[in-house]
């Protein structure tokens, strides 16, 4: 039987006259890569800000994490009870050193201080392959992949049970999206459940077990990723019939 760890029953995000999100309803499994597709605009990001509550949480339906109805609790109690997630934007804190910057999401969302906290920085760092020599630097002079390692970092120090990324993959060259490839299965090994945007295609099909695709906010269709991508619907409204 499968175990759901991520459940969303009929989540709807409208603003104002927009429906940007609507009745969205799926489960993720423990401990598997769940990847989240679809054309521009047709809902993603909003989704993923709906379930951890940042900015905001949905307007409509339920969210449960782990058993626990969280929809409409507030974005840092969300990260607490174990959901992290990345953003599309690069590193907030461009001063910082890529230690202080790992350690950034153990502090707001594992609560970790001092020891504890240094210690969970540094597992993450290992974890993401960011090289040793490099830890000192100033973020800002860590390159797009490593900030790339960065972030990521910085949502696993807060050792969370599901782990969101949003488009990590952007602005990477092909042998750093094969490196990412990597590294975010290496990640999900360690037991960490995966929720992924991404629009690089080829990436989303390798790392995905089970893959949803979006379209005008409504859930097209969801399943087997080499099965979902050959679904004409899918062609026609993910690829513009580019495809066909
Ligand atoms: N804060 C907001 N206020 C008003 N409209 C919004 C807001 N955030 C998103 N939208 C709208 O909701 C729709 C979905 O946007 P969203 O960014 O979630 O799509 P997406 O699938 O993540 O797109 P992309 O692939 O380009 O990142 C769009 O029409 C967008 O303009």
């Amino acid at each position: 039987m499968p175990d759901p760890i991520l459940e969303l029953r009929g989540v709807t995000k409208t603003f104002g006259g927009l429906t940007a999100v609507d009745d969205v309803s799926f489960a993720v499994t423990r401990g598997e890569v769940f990847g989240v597709a679809g054309p521009n605009g047709s809902g993603k990001s909003t989704l993923f800000n709906c379930i951890t509550g940042i900015p905001f949480g949905p307007t409509g339906g339920e969210i449960h994490f782990d058993g626990t109805r969280i929809d409409g609790r507030r974005p840092h109690a969300i990260f607490r009870a174990g959901l992290s997630r990345t953003f599309q934007k690069d590193a907030e804190f461009p001063d910082l050193t890529a230690r202080e910057t790992a350690a950034l999401g153990g502090h707001y969302g594992g609560g970790l201080r001092g020891a504890e906290l240094r210690d969970a920085a540094e597992e993450a760092l290992d974890l993401v392959e960011f090289d040793v020599v490099r830890r000192d630097m100033r973020t800002a002079d860590v390159s797009v992949y490593g900030k790339k390692q960065l972030m990521i970092a910085s949502a696993l120090a807060s050792k969370p049970s599901v782990l969101m990324l949003d488009e990590p993959a952007s602005g990477l060259t092909r042998p750093e999206i094969a490196a990412l490839d990597r590294l975010l299965l290496q990640v999900n090994r360690t037991g960490v459940t995966i929720l992924i945007i991404e629009h690089v295609l080829g990436l989303l099909l390798s790392v995905s077990q089970r893959l949803l695709v979006l379209n005008q906010g409504s859930v097209l269709t969801e399943g087997d990723p080499q099965e979902v991508i050959r679904d004409p619907r899918v062609v026609e409204a993910y690829l513009g019939g580019a495809a066909a």
